[in-house]
């Protein structure tokens, strides 16, 4: 499957793929899980090509897991997580091509994304400055001096926070604002969950 699907970014699309996330058992559910993240690489595409290196990471990832979720049929990030670990915690922690890190990595990008659209609605305009911002509060203590260099150089090339509500393509800016106000919850209920499962199996530092 391709890592981004055809067609202009939609929020809506976004929202609902992290709202169908989560079920009442509190499990996260990886096919809209993945779904929602090739919603949002989408978007970063259209950015143009300075945020390439950011794209190309991210799907990667999102194809790794969705090696992982067909080849294993896993339903679920418990389910994953739990496979994983039946390997043992040192098996698991020397596998570079893990499920589990994978995740981890793109669990602290949805903390950057949950930041990030909270400023977006704040109404602070500047959205280089929300975005460095949303990025040390999240990913940044977790990559390396160059990455963190290129990243903040690259955010300086985002569109105004006007353009921004634009391509979200669902109607005025203040139906924008209010389909942010309705996603952050979603986004933030499924970053909860990988949090909590994470932290019970020791696994928020995985190399
Ligand atoms: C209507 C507004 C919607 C906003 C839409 C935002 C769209 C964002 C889409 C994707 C976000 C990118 C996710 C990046 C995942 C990064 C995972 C990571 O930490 N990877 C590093 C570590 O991986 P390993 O080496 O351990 O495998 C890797 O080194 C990273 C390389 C690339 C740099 C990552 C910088 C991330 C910056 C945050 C995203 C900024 C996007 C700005 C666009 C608004």
């Amino acid at each position: 499957m391709a890592a981004a699907a055809a067609g202009p970014f939609s929020l809506r699309e976004v929202l609902d793929a992290f709202r169908r996330c989560v079920t009442e058992q509190r499990e996260v559910l990886l096919e809209p899980y993945l779904s929602g993240w090739r919603g949002l690489i989408r978007f970063l595409q259209s950015l143009g090509a300075v945020f390439s290196f950011i794209s190309k990471d991210a799907v990667s990832k999102v194809a790794l897991l969705e090696a992982h979720r067909q080849q294993h049929r896993f339903v679920s990030l418990q389910a994953l997580v739990q496979h994983e670990l039946a390997a043992g915690p040192a098996a698991l922690r020397a596998r570079p091509d893990s499920g589990c890190r994978t995740v981890l990595r793109l669990h602290r990008a949805l903390r950057w994304l949950q930041l990030f659209l909270e400023g977006l609605r704040s109404g602070e305009p500047r959205t280089s400055v929300l975005c460095t911002d949303a990025y040390n509060a999240s990913l940044a203590e977790h990559h390396p001096w160059v990455v963190r260099k290129a990243a903040t150089v690259a955010f300086c090339a985002l569109p105004s926070r006007d353009a921004f509500l634009e391509i979200m393509n669902v109607g005025s800016a203040e139906e924008a604002v209010a389909m942010l106000g309705e996603a952050i919850p979603y986004i933030g209920d499924v970053y909860g969950i990988t949090q909590e499962l994470f932290a019970k199996h020791k696994l928020l530092d995985l190399p």
